[in-house]
């Protein structure tokens, strides 16, 4: 049986748009165009897609985790909708002074999908809208030095 291929992606900036105040609401969450669709291009290419987001907005106290929760089935519904399937999402819901291994660029997020799904890191995509997203693969999985695009 061949191994699972992945493909980690980054959720605000990424598949949805960001927002300065935060996405706080199934009602902020507003896909960009064309990203439902790439999740299901990955898919058609034997790609599991695997969602990895800080969300600070939860020790901030802006929404709960069963509002994230309610976010997170409205994205999956809409990448269904799309031919897209979101195999698992792994969320920080800790503020940056919380000292957490998980909030990116950690890589608490990336080992624990790792230990779930019993999937290798070594060379494993990472798509990110920041740095931190793709400093949370420790180097030792890189192939390559981690560099965001130029907006
Ligand atoms: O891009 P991902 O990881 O999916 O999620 C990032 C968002 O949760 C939020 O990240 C926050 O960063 P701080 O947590 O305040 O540093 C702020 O930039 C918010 O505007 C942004 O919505
Ligand atoms: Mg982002
Ligand atoms: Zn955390």
């Amino acid at each position: 049986m061949p191994e699972n291929r992945y493909v980690l992606l980054d959720r605000d900036g990424v598949i949805n748009r960001d927002s300065d105040d935060f996405i706080k609401s199934p009602e902020e969450w507003l896909p960009i165009e064309g990203r439902l669709e790439a999740i299901a291009l990955f898919n058609e290419h034997n790609y599991k897609v695997v969602v990895v987001t800080n969300q600070s907005g939860v020790a901030r106290g802006l929404f709960d985790t069963a509002t994230l929760e309610k976010i997170h089935a409205k994205m999956q519904r809409m990448a269904a909708e799309k031919g897209g399937k979101i195999d698992a999402i792994y969320f920080c819901p800790h503020g940056p002074d919380d000292g957490c291994n998980c909030r990116k660029p950690k890589p608490g997020l990336l080992e624990a999908f790792a230990a779930e799904h019993h999937a290798s890191l070594t060379g494993m995509a990472v798509i990110g809208d920041s740095l931190r997203d793709l400093q949370s693969a420790p180097a030792r999985y890189r192939s390559k030095p981690a560099r965001a695009a130029k907006p």
